[in-house]
């Protein structure tokens, strides 16, 4: 058994609505789980696939913030999915801030949708009660926009959104009394008399110069009232004055289109040279994206709020298909910007929160549905603008389950129009909120309605990614042969081969694809969080990689440069020593030589004095005169020879010892040269000896 489950720290609460359906030939295919028969609000539902089933699909169970079931009528699923606490948000507490609010409806088409955010002739829907309960409850506090034009002016100045804003006085005379002679006055909707005492001209012919003016069906002239909600009650911040500002638009085939705006229907011109609009952040607006460019209207009282909702309403694409008779072509959304300011500092600046109620084309299945050309087309862009959405809900849920209260990075919101348009400024907002520059929105309401004698496939796709929690009794795995149509196989089976069971086939295949692709793409996205993440850490370990070398090599020349100077230290040491040893030799030898020089006399030329006529007594006489006399006896040569031997050795060592110093000259060493110089030499005339 697979069970999942999703905390609360999701960005929506999840209803799920079912709606009535007075079919006695369909299989109900969906129940609702009573625990407990004191149990108010049923949470859980249980859904089984047909008794047809040949994929033999296994049992599901979804849990939902709470289950509203077909009898719940329209003002308890106002106040039981929090509305009254989403539009309390947007007014904002006392002296604060209001915050920005979504509700949105999804399902398959025909499944109740619009019924509950717009009601029926005689049902009013979400979006009525909610402007009901915030006229009925700021009307003391509701600033006179068609008795001041000052009033107007600092709203449109305070807009971030490049909007063209009108008084809905001026608006809804420009739509009504054009070329069809319906005054407001005559309106029995609106009384016999304009509301305001103040004639709208300027602000009408203005939004006629920008080509407003557009309606060929008349104006509402009753408007429901049931389900009275005037003993609801909504807090009001009193020491504030607001205005309360309406715009619409939908998103079709994956474009943004103004639903105030004019008109291309009542000009001749076809759907497709409406002007799109852009959802971009603006020069006021930099940290934040809106939808730049629309038409709103400023509303002083429910009844006006109403007939601007009908115009854009009728400017709506609706399309008859086999599901639904009026089926929503595009995604509507209704916004109720709510602006406030301090009753006390008239003057000073609007703040603006915005409550955004979201009616979605519904996904359907072209064979049920059976829509042709541009209907199917349309169809096509609904479907993938649903799977996106449905992504996104999984995968923000999934996130929100694993990581309680942080932001998800990687929800593909921007994947499609209406994704961008419900996610983007939620992420952003959170992000901005962590750094202290935004507030963030509230937490928005998701009504899922369902049909439990609907389409099954359709239903229980829509159902596994919006629920908040699922759980299924046995695993189901699709095998290749069970979402392949049986006749594609050539097998026999006992199947019926009508046409409309093998169009079941194929749909049920086509569904099962449909489910594999929304579950492969899903996975591609943790894929590619994943990838980013590896991504990340690797580029990290990277970066450690090199420091740790930078590191290495910086502790490498340190260790190197200690160590180059305790080698010349040691360099330094041994050089000292020898030369000090060699100068110890020097001086030892420099001794030596000096008692030797000191104690003998050489006659260098006895011989050629004698031969030059000298005679023998004479050069012995000369000799005496002499300081040293030389006597050559026999004993006298042998000794001579000694020190001739020895001087020989002498002057080798002392060769050697000059070739070995020859770099670093110290005055011994000059000494040894010019010594070994002079015995060389210098005519002390041992050689000759
Ligand atoms: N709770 C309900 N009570 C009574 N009737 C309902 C309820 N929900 C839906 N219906 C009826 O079912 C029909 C289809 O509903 P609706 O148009 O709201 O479906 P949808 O989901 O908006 O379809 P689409 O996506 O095609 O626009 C309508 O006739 C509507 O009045």
């Amino acid at each position: 058994m697979e069970t999942q489950r999703k905390p609360n720290t999701a960005l929506f609460d999840v209803f799920l609505r079912l709606r009535p359906n007075p079919a006695t030939d369909r299989e109900r295919f969906l129940d609702v789980e009573h625990l407990d028969e004191q149990h108010e609000a049923p949470t859980r539902i249980t859904i089984k696939p047909p008794a047809n089933d040949y994929r033999k699909r296994s049992v599901e169970k979804f849990a939902f913030t709470r289950v509203f079931e077909e009898h719940v009528g329209q003002r308890e699923v106002f106040e039981r999915t929090g509305a009254v606490g989403l539009i309390e948000g947007v007014l904002g507490a006392e002296g604060r801030e209001g915050q920005d609010g979504l509700l949105a409806t999804l399902g398959v088409t025909g499944s109740g949708k619009s019924h509950t955010i717009l009601g029926s002739r005689s049902q009013r829907g979400i979006t009525q009660l909610t402007l009901d309960a915030l006229f009925r409850h700021t009307a003391p506090c509701l600033v006179d926009v068609d008795s001041s034009l000052t009033v107007l002016q600092s709203l449109r100045a305070a807009d971030v959104s490049e909007a063209q804003l009108f008084s809905a006085a001026a608006f809804l005379d420009a739509i009504y009394t054009d070329n069809y002679g319906i005054s407001r006055a005559a309106t029995p909707a609106r009384g016999a008399t304009p509301a305001r005492g103040v004639t709208p001209s300027v602000e009408t012919s203005l939004y006629k110069a920008i080509g407003g003016s557009r309606r060929h069906a008349p104006r509402l002239s009753t408007l429901p009232t049931d389900p009275p909600i005037d003993d609801i009650d909504i807090n009001v911040d009193k020491t504030a004055e607001y205005a309360i500002v309406i715009s619409m638009y939908e998103v079709h085939n994956d474009r943004i289109f103004d639903l105030l705006g004019p008109s291309c229907a009542a000009k001749g011109l076809g759907q497709q040279k409406r002007r799109a609009l852009l959802f971009k952040p603006t020069e006021l607006s930099p940290d934040r994206k809106v939808v730049a460019g629309l038409k709103k209207v400023v509303c002083s009282d429910l009844e006006e709020a109403q007939l601007v909702l009908d115009v854009g309403l009728q400017e709506r694409r609706v399309a008859g298909t086999g599901s639904n008779a009026a089926s929503s072509r595009s995604h509507g959304f209704f916004c109720i910007e709510v602006k406030k300011r301090l009753h006390s500092t008239r003057s000073g600046p609007w703040t603006s929160s915005a409550l955004t109620i979201v009616d979605l084309a519904g996904s359907e299945r072209a064979r049920i549905a059976k829509t042709a050309g541009a209907t199917l087309a349309e169809a096509g862009k609904i479907n993938e603008s649903l799977m996106y959405l449905g992504q996104c809900m999984q995968m923000q849920l999934d996130h929100a389950a694993a990581n309680p209260g942080s932001t998800p990075n990687l929800v593909p919101f921007r994947q499609c129009k209406l994704t961008e348009l419900l996610f983007s400024n939620i992420f952003t907002t959170q992000q901005q909120q962590q750094r202290g520059v935004s507030k963030l929105p509230q937490k928005a309401i998701m009504i899922v309605a369902a049909d439990p004698l609907g389409d099954f496939n359709s239903t229980s796709q829509i159902l596994r990614y919006s629920a908040l929690a699922k759980e299924v009794t046995q695993p189901r795995i699709p095998s290749l042969t069970s979402t392949i149509p049986f006749s594609t196989l050539g097998r026999s089976h006992s199947r019926p081969a009508t046409p409309s069971a093998l169009a079941d086939e194929l749909d049920n295949a086509l569904a099962e694809l449909a489910r594999v692709k929304a579950d492969l793409e899903i996975t591609q996205m943790h894929l590619e969080e994943e990838t980013l993440r590896r991504q990340q850490a690797e580029s990290s370990w990277q970066v450690a990689e090199s420091r740790l070398e930078e590191v290495e090599v910086e502790i490498r020349e340190e260790m190197w440069s200690e160590m180059e100077v305790k080698l010349q230290q040691e360099q330094r040491r041994f050089l000292a020593a020898r030369d000090a040893d060699l100068d110890a030799q020097d001086s030892h030898l420099d001794r030596k030589l000096e008692i030797m020089t000191r104690g003998i006399s050489v006659f260098e030329d006895d011989k050629e004095n004698v031969e030059g006529g000298e005679t023998g007594d004479e050069a012995v006489t000369r000799k005496q005169r002499g300081s040293v006399v030389f006597v050559r006896n026999e004993e006298e040569e042998m000794r001579l020879a000694d020190l001739e031997a020895e001087n020989a050795a002498l002057r080798e060592r002392v060769a050697n010892l000059e070739r070995e110093r020859e770099v670093q000259r110290s005055p011994s060493k000059k000494m040894r040269v010019l010594k070994s110089r002079k015995w060389e030499g210098s005519g002390m005339g041992l050689d000759e000896v």
